[in-house]
């Protein structure tokens, strides 16, 4: 009786936890987002940004919230390490892509790059989020010209793929398009934190609506079946 009940008890106290990819150009500011949430969710405070180098491979923070642990995968993201980040797709509950909103020079590789994400069915249906970040710069876009400038890049895009191949826009394209409109786009500072809870609340949110379309996804598991 006295394991039962405390096999039940373990199970209403257990906490879901959700997996979220951090992904985007290097030197977008990734690791540095990581840290300041380590940093606001956590009693040990994350590495100050001076110590922070390139990422080889990915970091790893978690937080936790009320019954929800969220799981922060931080991927390099120079070129020889992007082609890893499909490995993290299929467990992911959220995908956050992180765009350096003052590198205006990069913003093309950045936007080829977003697009091949989006570009991936295998995680269609997870909550999405574009942080524009370097907020606190005097040059930095905003999130609302970040959000303009890939619509028009993307418009390009599609427009030189029908001229291309004269022909109409397939199912993918429908897709990405629907994608495009309902993308959630924030203004954060990953340096000073700026935006940083704001974006942690959208994904908090988000990875609880998701659960019941994600199904199996989500790791918790019956206290009847340990
Ligand atoms: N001004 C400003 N600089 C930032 C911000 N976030 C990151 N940086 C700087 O941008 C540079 C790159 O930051 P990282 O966090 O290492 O970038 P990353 O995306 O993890 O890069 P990779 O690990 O190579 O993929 C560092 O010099 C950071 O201090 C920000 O919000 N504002
Ligand atoms: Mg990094």
């Amino acid at each position: 009786m006295y394991h039962l009940l405390k096999g039940l008890h373990e199970y209403l106290t257990r906490k879901e936890e959700f997996s979220i990819i951090i992904i985007g150009l290097d030197g977008a500011g990734k690791t540095t987002l990581l840290e300041k949430i380590k940093t606001f969710y956590n009693d040990t405070p994350g590495l100050d940004p001076s110590k922070i180098g390139p990422t080889v491979g990915q970091n790893m923070g978690k937080v936790s919230l009320p019954s929800t642990i969220l799981s922060f995968f931080d991927l390099g993201g120079q070129r020889g390490m992007r082609s890893i980040w499909h490995r993290y797709y299929d467990d992911c509950h959220a995908v956050v892509y992180v765009i350096d909103a003052q590198d205006r020079e990069r913003l093309g590789e950045g936007w080829e790059v977003f697009d091949s994400v989006l570009s991936s069915p295998r995680i269609l249906n997870v909550p999405l989020l574009l942080l524009a970040n370097k907020q606190d710069t005097s040059t930095s876009m905003s999130a609302t010209e970040i959000r303009q400038d890939y619509e028009v890049w993307d418009h390009h895009r599609r427009d030189s793929a029908r001229r291309r191949y004269a022909e109409e826009e397939g199912e993918e394209e429908e897709r990405k398009k629907r994608r495009i409109a309902s993308l959630e786009v924030l203004g954060v500072s990953a340096l000073e934190g700026q935006g940083v809870r704001e974006a942690v609340d959208w994904l908090f949110l988000r990875v609880q609506n998701s659960r019941q379309d994600l199904g199996d996804r989500a790791t918790r598991t019956g206290w009847w079946s340990r």
